[in-house]
């Protein structure tokens, strides 16, 4: 794995969206597999900037988000496509069409997630997919215990997840219990990961990223195993103050 250490989380989400951008403008027609939470939010608002500011295009794009939560129509602000959409979709020349995020309120959600794969298959595969890192190891929605062989799945929710995530809600038992999530093996058929790691509350989780053993009890320790990974974490999550703004190296 490549590790580019940052000072803070503003430079962070400068150098993931550079990278980003960089592989848009030489693969037009990229297939991009986008996240959500709290992380990847300075990353977008990057892009949106260079979008209106160079006129970075996105017409030939077409994009896969890692997960949804079920019961959760994208009406409701609390959804991952209403995030979407407000965080990056609306703000660039991307066609409607070409997002995709899982449904969380279709009939049969075995389907869905057999109909999601379908779609990633068709389009080719994914070229860049965007991570976060949850402070259980969990990648998507993949908790500590998923298969690294999983394909998109429904999955009932760690409590320490929902309790994370309660914060993008107005209370806590509002959090929904389920989300179809991409699976581990999705994630890793990707051909590029970029990982973002920032604060200090991910620092024990990037110390078992980059130093744990391989095991499905801590999900991203699979990505050790991808022959194109970078990690961006910024000097909370590392635990130590930069002065240099960028450092790049190979763990
Ligand atoms: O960026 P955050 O808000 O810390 O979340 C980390 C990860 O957790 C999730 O929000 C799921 O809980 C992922 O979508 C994200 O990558």
């Amino acid at each position: 794995m490549k590790l580019i250490e940052v000072r803070s989380y503003e430079e962070l989400s400068r150098v993931a969206a550079d990278c980003i951008i960089d592989r848009v403008k030489s693969n037009p027609a990229i297939k991009l597999g986008l996240a959500t939470g709290g992380t990847p939010v300075g990353t977008y608002r990057n892009l949106i900037l260079d979008h209106e500011a160079n006129g970075t295009a996105y017409r030939q794009a077409t994009t896969f988000n890692l997960d949804e939560y079920v019961g959760l129509d994208p009406s409701n602000p609390g959804s991952y496509r209403y995030f979407m959409q407000e965080r990056l979709f609306h703000w660039i020349d991307i066609p409607a069409g070409q997002t995709h995020v899982p449904s969380g309120v279709c009939s049969d959600p075995e389907r869905e997630c057999e109909a999601y794969e379908d779609l990633i298959r068709k389009a080719g595969g994914i070229d860049l997919q965007l991570l976060g890192i949850g402070g259980n190891g969990h990648i998507g929605f993949n908790e500590p215990g998923t298969s690294f062989h999983s394909l998109t799945h429904l999955v009932e929710l760690d409590p320490s997840t929902r309790e994370a995530n309660a914060r993008f809600f107005s209370s806590r038992e509002e959090v929904p219990t389920h989300a179809i999530t991409m699976g581990i093996r999705t994630i890793m058929d990707s051909r590029e990961i970029l990982l973002l790691v920032s604060g200090e509350g991910k620092r024990q989780a990037l110390k078992q990223l980059l130093n744990g053993p391989v095991t499905e009890e801590f999900p991203a320790s699979i990505l050790q195993r991808h022959p194109h990974v970078t990690v961006i974490a910024d000097s909370a999550a590392l635990g130590r103050q930069r002065r240099k703004p960028l450092r790049e190296s190979v763990v």
